[in-house]
């Protein structure tokens, strides 16, 4: 029999055996961690490929950087790391004989591809948006809407001082509710006939939608100058323009639109309790009793982290001075508006809160 080790040797091996317990556990977070922070990377390279088109030259085929630069006029080199850092991210793949090949995600970030969103990828990283995140750890000291402090104006006045940020804002919400539009129109049963009003509607991306499944119902946009401006286009390619009657309102001053049912789709979480209460007001004001209104929001539970909402509702906090809140806060919004609160329906992605004018 070997004598045992001296107690020297058995503590460096205790020790030993300890850190590589150690390593072994931190391996995967150190991992994890890289991984997270490395998110940094995947918005900067998208950016860049939609800023450049980067990505569209491959929509005819696969194809070597050298071959992408010379179609865009760019630096052959640095196509080359930045298709393979979109390669990371499952963007393009990239083949061993040094050719990319477009992903079905990649193909999201074409501009006029079906489903693009580019135009959320040119909002999510502009200067006004990126300001917004970078006032956050004021934010989270004072409480104040980031963006506000950050640049000395709402999201809403910036944009309407800026009419090319606008229009891309209105294009990215757009792109975000044609995702959603056609859960939306399965999970809820919409009358036959009536008047459809949606409230902050944008371009009338959702609305078209009810209307394309309810040949019978007519409709009212309401929203600023800007989105409604772009709309009669859109509203028309959708083949509902004559049933839409466009009303320039504000969401505070109140607005005539009588209609039996009217939408708030991703317009109460731009604003704090204070607003989205003078906003359900003015929604009662131009409503008689009995008319409902469906609150198209993801819904945040307090204690439940889950992706997309709580990011969402992060973007609400860097952007807005709204927040992502639950199907119990909407009621008690509209409750203290004059609605009572009626059935809440999960779609999977969106959460329809209805709420009936009393
Ligand atoms: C987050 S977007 C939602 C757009 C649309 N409902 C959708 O889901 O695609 C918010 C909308 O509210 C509109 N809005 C913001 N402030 C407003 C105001 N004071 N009066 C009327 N509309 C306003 C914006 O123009 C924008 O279209």
């Amino acid at each position: 029999m070997r004598p045992p080790p001296p107690p020297v040797v058995r503590a460096v091996q205790r020790l030993s055996a300890a850190l590589e317990r150690a390593s072994a556990a931190l391996k995967p977070a150190q991992a994890r961690f890289l991984e997270v922070s490395g998110g940094v990377a995947a918005v900067a390279l998208m950016r860049a490929a939609v800023k450049t088109r980067l990505i569209e030259p491959l929509a005819t085929g696969r194809k070597t950087a050298q071959q992408v630069a010379a179609e865009l006029g760019l630096h052959a080199d640095t196509v080359h790391r930045v298709l393979r850092g979109l390669a990371v991210y499952g963007l393009v793949r990239l083949d061993a004989g040094g050719r990319f090949t477009l992903t079905r995600t990649g193909r999201l970030l074409i501009e006029d591809s079906p489903h693009s969103m580019a135009g959320w990828i040119r909002y999510v990283t502009s200067d006004a948006v990126l300001a917004g995140w970078l006032r956050l750890p004021e934010t989270l000291a004072d409480g104040k809407p980031a963006f506000n402090e950050a640049t000395g104006t709402t999201l809403w006045e910036h944009m309407a001082a800026h009419p090319d940020e606008e229009a891309g804002f209105a294009r990215t919400m757009h792109e975000l509710t044609l995702l959603a539009a056609p859960l939306i129109v399965a999970a809820y049963p919409w009358p036959e006939h009536g008047t459809v009003c949606d409230v902050g509607g944008g371009i009338g991306s959702m609305l078209a939608e009810v209307l394309r499944a309810r040949p019978t119902l007519d409709g009212v946009l309401v929203d600023q100058a800007g989105p409604l401006a772009a709309s009669g286009e859109y509203l028309a390619a959708r083949g509902v323009g004559e049933r839409v009657q466009a009303v320039q309102g504000d969401l505070f001053e109140g607005f005539e639109a009588r209609a039996d049912l009217y939408l708030l789709k991703d317009v109460l979480h731009d604003w704090d309790d204070d607003q989205c209460r003078q906003i359900l007001r003015n929604v009662r004001a131009a409503a008689v009793p009995g008319a409902t209104v469906l609150v198209l929001e993801w819904l945040q539970e307090q204690n439940v982290a889950a992706f997309p909402v709580s990011v969402s509702d992060l973007m609400m906090l860097a952007q807005t001075e709204g927040r992502q809140r639950s199907a119990a806060e909407h009621q008690a919004l509209g409750a203290a508006a004059g609605f009572e609160p009626a059935r809440v329906i999960d779609t999977g992605v969106y959460g329809i809160v209805e709420l009936v004018a009393v």
